[in-house]
This record gives structure tokens, sequence and C-alpha cells, in this order.
């Protein structure tokens, strides 16, 4: 064949494949250039939400979507209002599994909880229980006398310290309340066991957060690389510890009984769960395992989502000293605290609009989960038009959805005020129907805790702005208080908040 020939056919070939190349390309979503093997891992920096924001500033086009190459991960992106709602109205379903994730295996019992589960039957069934069991409305109305007596402890430290002039750690006296309150809730247990929880849980923690080997490298080297660097023990040792925690717990409510399968005010989680094992209504084999992994699910989905919104919350009205005032005239004004009831009463929190709207501004400014947990697809979907393929891997960016402009007025400005009549957002809730606005997630995977978490939340927040003035120390202004983050699987402030509390009401 003649030189002529061979090269005018390279060429063809040559501009075959590109066109091929291209015209897969073009179905997925815009992407920025990337390296062999890692992809675009080395564009993401210490806190994601925000390298993956710019990100799409830069290189998104528009339409909400970004299309990464994380490691070995393909991973769609979603940065606006418009695309989540079309993600969650229409493909919710080819999106509603987890990525396989190791050290949840090792720590959550083969992921035999609620929030690592892959989409199927058995994680259908044991959110079934989560949502039906243990977080309805009615079961969170039971623990409202454990809420009464946590709040109680929550406001007398702080008593102690203004008495003292002592400026307080909020981080920690946010944390015990809220770690209290869902372990009680839990598995009726406190106190003590509070620290040996924030331990396990601060531990597992920096085991599952952030990139992992298998992100990047195929699944035997990756192996190798935990064995070789101790990662493997780290996770077996936590995974040990907790399960010799849960265990106990497991045991002395086996040994107390289940109360003979009536449906009592006075049951925590675990005894609900055992009581289900008994009646054996609920279509999923309540192993001793799936317990402990739903217990231990809902203790460390709880607590610093709870106490981390608690702390920003604080920050916030110190840093915008009007909305803390409002606030305070409100609470003032309806509470009925004070005689027979030394701190805020639930009943009260009702007619406290203005302290919801608050909720609502830290809650979008401030998700706990800016990128929610990850999701993948198990299906293809034309999303936006873009055609995204089976084990995508999704980061819907709750923080810059947050914040999208065609969404939100002034999205910057801490204005409660949006969500009250009048405020252009006042019809705009968290529950997972408006999508410019999710923090607790949409769709299937929506989170649980929803209804747990609001009186948790609210009934802490307006008694220690009830009772106490809080003032910044050592002559720091409002304005000098830093609001940058912190990376981890939920996003603490950067720094924790230390505030001085001055006694506003008697004891
Ligand atoms: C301020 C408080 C909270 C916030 C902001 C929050 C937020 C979230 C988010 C963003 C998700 C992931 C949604 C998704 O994958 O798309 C989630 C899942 C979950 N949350 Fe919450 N959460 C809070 C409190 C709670 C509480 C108090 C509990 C239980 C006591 C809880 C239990 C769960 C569970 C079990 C899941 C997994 C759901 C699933 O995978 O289907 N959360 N939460």
């Amino acid at each position: 064949m003649s030189p002529y020939v061979l090269a005018a056919a390279a060429g063809v070939l040559i501009f075959f494949l590109y066109a091929v190349k291209n015209r897969r390309r073009g179905k997925l979503p815009p992407s920025p250039p990337s390296l062999p093997l890692i992809g675009h891992l080395h564009l993401i920096g210490r806190l994601a939400h925000r390298s993956l924001h710019d990100l799409y500033l830069r290189h998104g086009g528009g339409g909400g979507l970004l299309f990464l190459q994380l490691g070995r991960r393909p991973t769609l992106v979603v940065s606006t209002a418009a695309a989540a709602e079309d993600l969650f109205r229409n493909h919710d379903l080819a999106f509603a599994s987890r990525p396989r994730s190791v050290g949840g295996e090792r720590l959550m019992y083969g992921c035999s909880n609620v929030s690592f589960a892959p989409y199927g039957e058995s994680w259908r069934r044991g959110k079934k229980v989560a949502v039906v069991h243990l977080l309805s409305p009615r079961r969170v109305e039971a623990f409202a006398p454990v809420r009464a007596a946590e709040v109680a402890a929550l406001v007398a430290r702080a008593r102690r310290a203004a008495v003292a002039g002592e400026a307080l750690e909020l981080r920690e006296l946010l944390y015990g309340y809220a770690n209290a309150v869902v372990t009680r809730a839990a598995a009726g247990a406190a106190g003590a066991t509070a620290e040996k929880m924030k331990q396990l849980m601060g531990n597992s923690a920096a085991l599952v957060a952030g990139f992992q080997p298998e992100d990047v490298l195929p699944d035997a080297p990756a192996r190798f690389v935990r064995w070789a660097t101790g990662i493997n023990k780290r996770i077996d040792d936590m995974a040990e510890a907790w399960d010799e925690f849960l265990s106990e717990i497991l045991a002395a409510h086996m040994e107390k009984g289940t109360n003979g399968g009536a449906v009592e005010d006075g049951e925590d989680f675990m005894d609900v769960l055992l009581r289900l094992r008994e009646e054996g209504t609920v279509g999923l084999e309540l192993t001793d395992d799936r317990i402990k992994a739903t217990v231990e699910d809902m203790i460390a989905a709880g607590t610093e989502t709870t106490s981390q919104t608690l702390e920003w919350a604080m920050a916030e009205l110190v840093a915008n000293p009007r909305v803390m005032a409002k606030l305070q005239d409100e609470i003032a004004r309806v509470s009925t605290a004070g005689g027979d009831h030394p701190t805020v009463a639930e009943s009260d929190l009702s007619k406290m609009g203005y302290l919801k709207a608050v909720f609502k501004e830290v809650l979008r400014l401030h998700a706990p989960a800016p990128l929610l947990v990850p999701h993948e697809s198990t299906t293809p979907a034309v999303v936006q038009g873009y055609e995204i393929p089976a084990k995508t891997a999704l980061f819907v960016n709750a923080w810059a959805i947050g914040r999208d402009p065609a969404a939100w007025d002034a999205p910057e400005e801490f204005r409660p005020e949006r969500f009250l009549g009048g405020g252009g957002a006042a019809a705009v809730d968290f529950r997972g129907t408006d999508y410019q606005f999710i923090p607790f997630g949409a769709g299937r995977r929506i989170c649980p805790g929803i209804n747990f978490a609001l009186p948790v939340l609210e009934l802490a927040l307006a008694s220690l702005v009830h009772h106490f003035d809080w003032e910044l120390p050592g002559g720091m202004r409002p304005a000098d208080l830093d609001m940058g983050e912190e990376p981890g699987l939920t996003t603490p402030r950067r720094v924790p908040l230390v505030l001085l509390p001055k006694c506003k009401t008697l004891a």
C-alpha cells in the first residue's frame, strides 16, 4: 500500500477517534483539565465545598453541573438550585445509592446502618424503621423530659461561668448537650459515657472523612496502602472499641427486657429496636449487629450536626447584635419562663417565629454537611441534558446552593427576615421540596432526623439567649470574629467560639 494511502488512512482514523472522544465528552457536563491517574483530585483543597464551588464558577458554564474524575471515581457535582431541582425531582431514584466506603463497612457493621447502606430493600426497610419507629413526631415528643433536663444542665453550666465571670468555650458545652440528648434517646446512656462517645466519634470521623486509598488506586494496591500506613489497624481498633461500647449497652437492655411488647413512652431507640425484633413485623432481620449499627448511626448522625449548628448560631448572633436583640425581645415577649418553669418551655417554641427564621438562616449559610453525604448512581440518567453514566458519585453542594444568586437576594448577608412574611423567602422551608435550601438533603436520602433536631436546637438557643447576654472576651468586636471553617465529616468553625455570659435572669 502506498505511503500516501497509509498516511490518509491514519489521518482519517485519528480524526474519527478524536470525533468519537469529543462526542462522548460532549454529552458529559463541563470539566476542567485533568491529570493522568488522579484526574481532578489535585484541584480539591481542604474545604471541598469551597473548591468545588470555585471550580464550578470557573468551568461550569452556568448549567449547574460539573463533571470531575476524582481519582478512580467519576463524580457529578451539583452547584445550583435549578440543577438540584432537576436532579431530585426527576432522577432521585437513579442517584439514591452511596459509594462504597471501606471505613464505613468496618465501623458500621458492613454498612447495615441507614446512612452508609447502598440503595436496596435492606436500606429501604431500615430507613422506614428510623422514620416510623425511632424519629416519628410522637417519639420525639416523648423525649421532651430528656431535652428539658439537658437544657437545664446547659443553662446551669453557663450560669456558673457567668457568676464566676469566666469565659465559656461553647463548643465543649454544646457538644456535651447535643451528645447527651441524642445518646440518652438512642441508648439511655449519658453522663460519663458521653466522654467516651466523643472520643469514639472523633476518631472514627478522622478515619472515614476525606479521600481514601480506594479513590485513587485499584482494590489490591489500596488494600496494601491501608495495611502499610496502619489505617486498617486503626479502623479495626476503632470498630472494636465501638462494638465493645455498644455491646455492653445492648446486653444491659436485653437484661432489662422490653416491657412485654407494649409501646411505651419511656423507650429509647434500642428498646424500640428490641421490641420490633420480638414482634417480627418490620420485614427486616434485626440482628444484634443491625441494632448496634442503627443506634451508632443515630448518635453519629445526630450529635455534631446539632452541636455545630448551635455554635454557628451563637456566632452569627454575636456577630449580628441587631438580630440578637430582636431574638431576645421575641423570647422575652412570648416565653412563660420564670416561676414554675425555670427555663424556656418547649410549648412556647411554636410562638417564636423569629427563632425559626434565625435557624433557617444559620442552616442556609452553615449547612453542617455542605456536600450532603455522597450519593452514587445505579443507572444512567440524563440530568440537565447531560448523560451521566451509572456508578457516578454525586456531590450536591448545599453550601453553594444556599448562596446561589439566582435563588437568593444578597446571599452572603445574615438576614433571618428573608424567611418572614414579605421577606422574599417566607414560604421556603428545609424539608426537601424547596431545592434552593437543602441543608437536610432532599428525596429518598433526606435526613430522617429533622423533627428530632428542631426542638433540640430551638430549646437550647432560646434558653441561652433568654437567660444570658453574651459578650466577646478581651475587648474583641463582632467584626473581628473569625467565621472561617474547618474540614471534617461536618464543617465546624475554624476557631472554637469563646464568649462571656452575663446573667439576664435570676436562677
Ligand atoms: C442540624 C441537624 C442535622 C442536619 C443539618 C442533618 C443533615 C443531614 C444530611 C445533609 C444528610 C444526608 C442527606 C443525603 O444524603 O442527601 C443526613 C442524613 C441522615 N441523618 Fe441527618 N442531619 C441532622 C440531624 C440528624 C439527627 C438528629 C439524626 C438522628 C437522630 C439524623 C439522622 C440521619 C440519618 C440516619 C441519615 C441517613 C439517611 C439516609 O441515608 O437515608 N440527622 N442528615
